[in-house]
């Protein structure tokens, strides 16, 4: 009896990579999750620890930024290069997979035109209510959750104190995205409620988008004060806002340069944790707090 090696691959799995292009002020964005594998002569490499025939995933995965800054177009196209490029690297890589997940995005409309640079992630969000009774008290709150929210431009973030743990450059002009959490509070019960979720959602989303933001924070603080401004019956409104960063990918170490006017899409990893959590809530101070109607709702500040 003898023990050997059977069937085997590796690669890098789920690479986040967002291509915008910018090349005019209408961006469009590619936003996948690459998974690569190669399969091939790697038998050394767990048989005796000898790693010259393992192309490493750190460069599969630096591959995928690299190709995606010629743009992507769709993601069988991408896919089909890259799984010829890993074979073609070297005679020992005799297949490979790569494997794509694709995530849309939807324009925001901004008063019934598409908006250039915000969009909005299909799916995923949920309406949420909550009615309290509290003694001869009812007490309203709607809502949403995972609401994903994204600008390709029109987002600064500068002027924060540096400590010596502070590594974060300065920006006037990055990806702004979250998954908005809101919940707001009604003064009363007489309202058209479905009428008045989709006004407060449409206040939400073109608030979002048309809020040149300057911190994740200010946006927050807009869309609530819109809210408020715009449906007088809403007493407060409550966010939870993760900070889905997406970073500027760093092409430099493979010649490319990824600057945001260059020609050919720019790049960005989307980095799923950890993620900033920007929590606020805007309310009107003339109207009575009702902490009998928050009981038993988490996830705010
Ligand atoms: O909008 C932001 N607010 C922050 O508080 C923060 N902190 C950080 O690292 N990036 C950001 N962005």
């Amino acid at each position: 009896m003898a023990i050997v090696l059977g069937p085997n691959q590796y690669g890098k799995a789920e690479v986040r990579v967002v291509a915008v292009d910018r090349s005019t002020p209408r961006h469009s964005l590619v936003d996948l999750n690459v998974s690569s594998a190669l399969r091939g002569d790697f038998a050394a490499a767990h048989t005796a620890g000898d790693n010259a025939h393992v192309l490493t995933t750190d460069a599969q995965k630096n591959t995928v930024f690299a190709f995606a800054r010629d743009g992507i177009g769709s993601c069988e196209e991408f896919g089909i290069r890259l799984a010829d490029h890993f074979t073609s690297s070297y005679p020992w890589v005799s297949g490979a997979r790569v494997a794509i997940e694709s995530y849309g995005w939807d324009r925001i409309t901004v008063g019934g035109q598409p908006h250039d640079h915000a969009f909005r992630r299909p799916g995923g969000e949920v309406r949420t209510a909550v009615v309290t009774v509290d003694g001869d008290d009812v007490h309203v709150i709607a809502g949403l959750t995972d609401l994903v929210v994204l600008k390709s431009t029109g987002s600064e973030f500068w002027g924060f104190p540096r400590d010596r743990y502070t590594t974060l450059p300065e920006t006037t002009d990055r990806v702004l995205a979250t998954a908005v959490t809101a919940r707001w509070r009604y003064t009363g019960t007489d309202v058209d409620w479905n009428g008045s979720y989709d006004a407060v959602r449409t206040t939400l989303l073109e608030t979002f988008a048309g809020t040149h933001s300057l911190a994740l924070q200010q946006t927050l603080y807009a869309m609530g004060e819109k809210a408020l401004e715009q449906h007088g019956d809403v007493a407060e409104i409550r966010f939870s806002m993760p900070n889905k960063h997406h970073f500027l990918q760093d092409l430099s170490a493979y010649g490319l340069d990824n600057a945001l006017d260059a020609p050919g899409a720019v790049v960005y990893h989307a980095d799923d944790r950890p993620y900033g959590l920007i929590e606020g809530t805007v309310l009107r101070d003339d109207v009575p707090a009702a902490p009998a109607a928050w009981l038993g709702t988490p996830g705010f500040c």
